[in-house]
C-alpha cells in the first residue's frame, strides 16, 4: 500500500519559511482533506511531494521513494494542481495521449478517463475553448490517467456546477474505497466535510492538526440540541431540573447548549414534555476549522472602524 510520508519537511524562500518542520503521513483507503489559511504552506508541501521544488531540509516520499526517483511517475501518482496545465491549442484527447505515451500508459486509458470525467463528447475540441469546469474535468482526467495508487488534487471542485460537485465528491469516495491514497486541498469546508474522513491542517507552515475529521470537530465544537415544542414552559422546567438551559430562537426552536441529543431526549420524554422535533446539532467543520485557525491566519480583512 502506498502512503505519502512527509518527514521533518522544511522549505525556506529567502528568509521566509513556507513549510516549517512538517511531519505527517497520508494513508491509503481514505480521503485526507488538506486545509489551512492562505499562505499556510499547502501548495508548497504538495510541490515538494511532487518533486517540483527541493526541500531546504527533511523529506517527502511516496511509497517510500522520492517522486523524482519514481519510474513513469504518472502510474504511481496523479495530481491536479492547475486546471490550465494543458496546452490551449491542443485537443483534450491529444493532451492526454501525449501524457499517456510519455508514461507508457495504455492508449485505451485516454478514452476511459475522458468517459469517466464526462468530457468524451468534447474530446476533439481545443482546450482553449473549454469552460473552467471542463478544464477542471480534464485536469482530473489527467490525474487518473495512469490508474495511480496516490491521487493529489488541489481544489478539485473549482469551477464545477452543482452536478459536477456531487460527481467529484463521489469520485473521491470511490477512489478511497478502491484503496487509493487521496489528498485533497480545499478552502471549501462544507465540501471537505462531505468527502474527507481525515484532516491535515497547516498554519504558517506548521502542522496544526492531523486527526480523523469527526474527532477534529468534536474536540472543538461543543454539541448542541435543537428542540421544537408547543409547551416551552414544561421544556425549560424539565431541562432546568437536570442543570440545562434552553435558549429560544426566532424560528421557534429552542437550543440546549453543551448537551447531547440522547440526554435531552431522555429528559423530555421522562417529564412528558410534548416534542415536535428533536435534533442533534453536531457542529460543522467550518466552526471547528475557524476555531483552530483564528490565530494562524496571515491575511485577514479588518473592517474599517466607524468614524465618530
Ligand atoms: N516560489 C516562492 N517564492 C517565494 N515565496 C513563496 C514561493 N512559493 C510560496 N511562497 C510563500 O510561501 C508561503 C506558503 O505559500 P503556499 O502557496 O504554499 O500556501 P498555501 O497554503 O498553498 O496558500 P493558498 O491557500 O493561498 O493557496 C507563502 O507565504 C508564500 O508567499
Amino acid at each position: 500500500m502506498t502512503s505519502i510520508d512527509v518527514q521533518n519537511l522544511t522549505k525556506e524562500y529567502g528568509t521566509r519559511r513556507a513549510v516549517d518542520d512538517l511531519t505527517f503521513t497520508v494513508r491509503p483507503g481514505g480521503v485526507t482533506g488538506f486545509l489551512g489559511p492562505n499562505g499556510a504552506g499547502k501548495s508548497t508541501t504538495v510541490r515538494l511531494v511532487l518533486g517540483l521544488d527541493r526541500p531546504t531540509s527533511g523529506t517527502a516520499t511516496v511509497g517510500g521513494r522520492a517522486y523524482t526517483a519514481l519510474h513513469e511517475p504518472l502510474r504511481h501518482v496523479g495530481a491536479l494542481l492547475d486546471a490550465d496545465a494543458a496546452h490551449g491549442s491542443r485537443t483534450a484527447r491529444d493532451h492526454l495521449r501525449v501524457l499517456a505515451l510519455s508514461n507508457r500508459v495504455p492508449a485505451r486509458r485516454v478514452d476511459e478517463v475522458m468517459e469517466e470525467t464526462g468530457i468524451a463528447s468534447v474530446a476533439h475540441r481545443r482546450v482553449k475553448t473549454y469552460s473552467l469546469g471542463m478544464r477542471q474535468r480534464l485536469g482530473i482526467a489527467a490525474a487518473l490517467l495512469g490508474d495511480p495508487g496516490v491521487v493529489i488534487l488541489d481544489e478539485p471542485s473549482n469551477g464545477l456546477d452543482p452536478e459536477g460537485i456531487i460527481w467529484v465528491r463521489e469520485l473521491l469516495r470511490r477512489l478511497a474505497a478502491e484503496g487509493r491514497t487521496v489528498l485533497v486541498s480545499s478552502h471549501l469546508m462544507n465540501e471537505t466535510a462531505s468527502f474527507a474522513d481525515h484532516l491535515v491542517v497547516l498554519g504558517r507552515g506548521r502542522l496544526l492538526a492531523d486527526t480523523p475529521m469527526r474527532e477534529f470537530i468534536d474536540a472543538r465544537v461543543r454539541p448542541r440540541v435543537r428542540v421544537r415544542t408547543p409547551d416551552p414552559t414544561a421544556l425549560k422546567a424539565a431541562l432546568a431540573r437536570h442543570g440545562h438551559d434552553a435558549v429560544e430562537h426566532e424560528d421557534g426552536y429552542w437550543t440546549v447548549h453543551h448537551a447531547r441529543v440522547d440526554d435531552v431526549g431522555r429528559i423530555v420524554s421522562g417529564a412528558g414534555v410534548p416534542v415536535l422535533e428533536l435534533a442533534a446539532d453536531q457542529g460543522t467543520l467550518e466552526q471547528a476549522y475557524l476555531d483552530l485557525t483564528a490565530t494562524e491566519t496571515e491575511f485577514t480583512a479588518h473592517p474599517k472602524e466607524a468614524r465618530p
